[in-house]
């Protein structure tokens, strides 16, 4: 139900429009004066409004209508405005449609359609106003989380990555960020957000993982009310939550390939329907994606479309992987030390020199999102102000299971098979793993376990 204002100089009219729509709407209002629009309009919450052409006698352009229906939608956008007007105007209302009426009423009209009309109307009007609502909550969130992320580092590769950036993040170009897991990629989608000229707006992110076969149109272009069995009212895709701000597709890499070709034609077509809908709806969208595969490879076995990479790909950022940012790893464990020591009450902690080159050793396969979670766990377990090395405890110190190339990393993990084999005998230990007991000892000590 809602709230529905009809404007007609006609009092006649408004008596017969009343004793038709009074089931469909909480309030009904009629004026006929045109003049009184935009003072209703301000004291009272409509969400359809029905409005005639002509007032004025002996004008019959339609050109008051036209006037009325741009006031009310330059103040009031989310308001739907049905024009009505008489036959020979056919014309003249479908130019309404453009200007932003939503439908429009031949006089006299035929019960039924005016009913469905207006109903759609008013279906138009909500949805519009939880797009509004939606649009507002985001953006009270997105001013409490802080919009814009640190991204810590000063190694050169960082640097780099960040004034690309900067200067691509103000652009309007399609981003495809790259690397392995866990390196920060949501952080540069977060980045690039800021820095562009839709930071008023939302970043809607979507894990293109997770959405499933059966959803995906759903999901991104939304559908109508009564579209399929569970579609019990009208939803609102990413695309259009998206609209005039940026679209962030996570793990693009793991769309199905016919899905692909769907993204693809919204992409180029910059316009969306809804399932079960037929109103196009035009999108102006910022792209950006992000993968940890390499689609270059994928499009070569065939399990990505190139012509989506090329869309995708306009500019693309790679984020390096920890290993490859030298002492940022100390920068990194440092911050995420004093962030987590507060979150515990931990007092005031610091690393031991040892428990640093414990962690400038190791290849952190897991990234940064691998260092934060090491970090918790010595917070949480440290005693006193210290974090020795053996609280540093990798990934690869709890997995005995070779499942690496890495030569750091193979050689920890055959060191802590051979001490679990051999436990308390150093000589037996450094004989099954070929090396001399010194040569255990330095090993033990470099990564912190003696
Ligand atoms: N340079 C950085 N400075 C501070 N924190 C960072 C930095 N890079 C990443 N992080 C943190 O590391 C964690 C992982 O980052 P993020 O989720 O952005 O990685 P990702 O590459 O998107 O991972 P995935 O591929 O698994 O989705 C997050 O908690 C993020 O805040």
């Amino acid at each position: 139900m809602g709230n529905l204002l009809i404007i007609d100089d006609n009092p006649s009219i408004h008596a017969t429009l009343e004793i038709v729509l009074e089931p469909y709407f909480d309030t009904i209002k009629s004026l006929e004066d045109p003049l009184q629009i935009m003072r209703t309009l301000a004291v009272e919450d409509f969400h359809v409004v029905l409005l005639d052409m002509n007032f004025s006698p002996g004008l019959n352009t339609g050109a008051e209508g036209v006037r009325w229906l741009k006031k009310i939608k330059e103040t009031y956008p989310n308001v739907s405005v049905v024009m009505m007007t008489a036959y020979g105007h056919v014309e003249l209302a479908v130019e309404t449609l453009k200007i932003g009426a939503s439908d429009f009423i031949l006089k006299p009209w035929d019960n039924r359609k005016l009913l469905a009309t207006v109903q759609s109307a008013l279906q138009l009007s909500e949805s519009k106003g939880e797009i509004q609502q939606l649009k507002t909550k985001a953006k009270a969130l997105r001013k409490e989380e802080n919009a814009f992320p640190e991204i810590i580092g000063e190694s050169a590769v960082v640097k780099n990555m960040l004034s690309l950036i900067a200067k691509v993040g103000k652009t309007d170009t399609n981003i495809l960020i790259t690397g392995e897991n866990g390196t920060g990629k949501e952080l540069v989608a977060k980045a690039l957000h800021h820095y562009s000229k839709r930071n008023q707006e939302q970043l809607v992110e979507v894990d293109m993982g997770a959405v499933s076969e059966t959803l995906f149109e759903s999901e991104l272009f939304g559908h109508v009310k009564g579209a399929f069995t569970d579609a019990h009212q009208d939803r609102i895709g990413k695309f259009e939550l998206a609209n005039k701000g940026s679209l962030f597709l996570d793990e693009i890499g793991n769309l199905s390939f016919s899905l692909q070709a769907k993204l693809l034609a919204a992409l180029q077509n910059r316009q969306i329907t809804k399932v079960g809908g037929n109103k196009v709806i035009p999108i102006d969208i910022r792209l950006i994606s992000a993968t940890n595969k390499n689609l270059f490879k994928m499009v070569e076995d065939e399990e990505f479309r190139q012509d989506l990479l090329y869309r995708l790909n306009t500019i693309q950022i790679e984020v390096p992987a920890l290993r490859d940012r030298g002492d940022d790893v100390i920068l990194l464990a440092n911050h995420f030390k004093d962030l987590l020591a507060q979150k515990y009450d931990k007092g005031t902690l610091k690393f031991t020199a040892s428990a640093e080159e414990k962690l400038m050793s190791y290849h952190w396969p897991g990234n940064i999102r691998e260092l934060q979670h090491t970090i918790e766990r010595a917070v949480i377990l440290v005693d006193g102000n210290e974090i020795t090395p053996d609280l540093i405890v990798t990934s690869a110190s709890e997995n005995t299971n070779v499942k690496t190339l890495n030569l750091a990393q193979t050689e920890e993990v055959l060191i802590k098979k051979a001490l679990k084999k051999h436990p308390h005998n150093i000589s037996a230990a450094a004989d099954e793993l070929g090396v001399t007991r010194q040569t255990l000892y330095n090993k033990l000590k470099k990564l912190g376990l003696s």
